[in-house]
C-alpha cells in the first residue's frame, strides 16, 4: 500500500470507529465557506470532529472558518447522512494542495457522492449585487493554468483515474437544476440566485483594479481563494459537484483611474479636484455579509439536500 493510500485507511478507520452507525456513510458533503459555518445549523445529531484529530487533516486559520466535520441528518423521517467540513483549507494559509483537497478525498472514500461546496466571492459582473448567490457554472484557474497549483499535479493516487480529467462538465447539471428548483420552492426572489463562472486566484492579496478588469475581460462573473482544488478533486474522486458562491462585495473596477497628474496640474492652478479616494475591501465586510445571508444559506442548502434522488 502506497502512503498515501495508508493515510487515507488510517483516517477513515478513526471516523467509521468514532461514528454511530447511520452517520458513517454520508451521502451528501457539503464545503461551508467564509462565515458559512452555520450552514450546518440544519444537521441533527449531530457528531463533531476536529480536524485535530485527524490524521492528514491541516487546521483553518482564517478567522470564520472552524475546522472540524460536523457528521448529522438532514431532512425529515429517518433523514440523510450528510457531513459538512465546518472550515477548509486556501493554499495562502500555507497549506500544501494535498492538504487543501484530503478532507475532499477522505469525504468521497467515506461514500460521499454529491459535494455541494459554498464559498465567499468578489463580485466582477456588475449586475450580481453583494447577497447574490452565485451558482457556478464553469471555473477558470489561473493558477492552475499557469503550472503551479493543480491539485492534480503528480502521481496518480488510484490506476483508476484517469491521467487528463476532462472537466467540460465540471459543475452538474442535475444539481445545478436542484438549486434553481429549491429556490422556486423557498420561494426567493428571482435575483436571490444567478449563475456565472468562478475565477480561482491564490490570494491572499485582494485584486487590484487592473487584475479585476482582467479578470471580467476574461469572462469571470466571481472571483475567489478557494474552492476549485476542491471541485477538481472531487471530479477525481469521481463526485457530482455543485458550487453556491456568495458574491460579499464587489471587485472596485473604475471605468478610468485618478489622474494624480491632473490632481496636481489643477491645484497649481489654484483649482484643485476633489476627489474620492478609491473603496476597499476587507475580510470583516467577507464575514458581515456571510452573517447576513446565513439563513438563506443554510434552507437552500438543506432543500437541495433534501431533494437529491437516492441513488
Ligand atoms: O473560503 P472562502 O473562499 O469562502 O473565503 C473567501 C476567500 C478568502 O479565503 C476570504 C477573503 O475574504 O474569503
Ligand atoms: N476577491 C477574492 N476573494 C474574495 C473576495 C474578493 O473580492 N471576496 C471574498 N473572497
Amino acid at each position: 500500500m502506497s502512503g498515501s493510500s495508508l493515510l487515507f485507511s488510517s483516517t477513515i478507520d478513526q471516523l467509521t470507529s468514532t461514528l454511530p452507525e447511520p452517520l458513517r456513510k454520508p451521502r451528501v458533503g457539503i464545503v461551508c465557506g467564509s462565515g458559512l459555518s452555520t450552514l450546518a445549523d440544519s444537521l441533527r445529531d449531530v457528531v463533531k470532529v476536529p480536524y485535530d484529530d485527524l490524521e492528514g487533516f491541516g487546521n483553518s486559520t482564517v478567522e470564520g472558518h472552524k475546522s472540524a466535520l460536523a457528521f448529522g441528518l438532514i431532512g425529515p423521517g429517518e433523514g440523510i447522512p450528510v457531513v459538512a467540513m465546518l472550515g477548509r483549507f486556501h493554499t495562502y494559509e500555507g497549506h500544501k494542495l494535498s492538504t487543501v483537497v484530503y478532507p475532499i478525498r477522505v469525504l468521497a472514500k467515506l461514500g460521499v457522492k454529491n459535494l455541494l461546496v459554498t464559498n465567499a466571492s468578489g463580485g466582477l459582473n456588475p449586475k450580481l449585487a453583494v447577497g447574490t448567490i452565485v451558482v457556478v457554472q464553469d471555473h477558470l484557474a489561473l493558477p492552475n493554468l499557469t503550472g503551479y497549483l493543480n491539485p492534480l499535479f503528480g502521481p496518480l493516487l488510484s490506476p483508476e483515474y484517469p491521467r487528463f480529467l476532462p472537466l467540460s462538465d465540471a459543475y452538474s447539471v442535475r444539481l445545478r437544476r436542484l438549486a434553481f428548483l429549491a429556490a422556486n420552492e423557498l420561494q426567493l426572489p428571482d435575483d436571490a440566485l444567478a449563475e456565472g463562472v468562478y475565477a480561482w486566484v491564490s490570494g491572499p492579496t485582494y485584486e487590484t483594479p487592473a487584475e479585476g478588469r482582467f479578470l471580467r475581460s476574461i469572462g469571470a462573473d466571481v472571483v475567489g481563494m478557494s474552492t476549485v482544488p476542491e471541485a477538481v478533486a472531487a471530479r477525481e474522486e469521481g463526485m457530482e459537484v455543485m458550487v453556491l458562491s456568495l458574491v460579499t462585495n464587489p471587485v472596485i473596477i473604475p471605468a478610468t483611474y485618478r489622474s494624480i497628474k491632473e490632481e496636481v496640474k489643477a491645484e497649481l492652478a489654484g483649482k484643485p479636484l476633489d476627489q474620492a479616494p478609491l473603496e476597499t475591501v476587507s475580510h470583516d465586510e467577507v464575514l458581515v455579509v456571510g452573517k447576513q445571508k446565513a439563513e438563506v444559506m443554510k434552507n437552500l442548502v438543506a432543500k437541495i439536500i433534501e431533494t437529491i434522488p437516492r441513488d
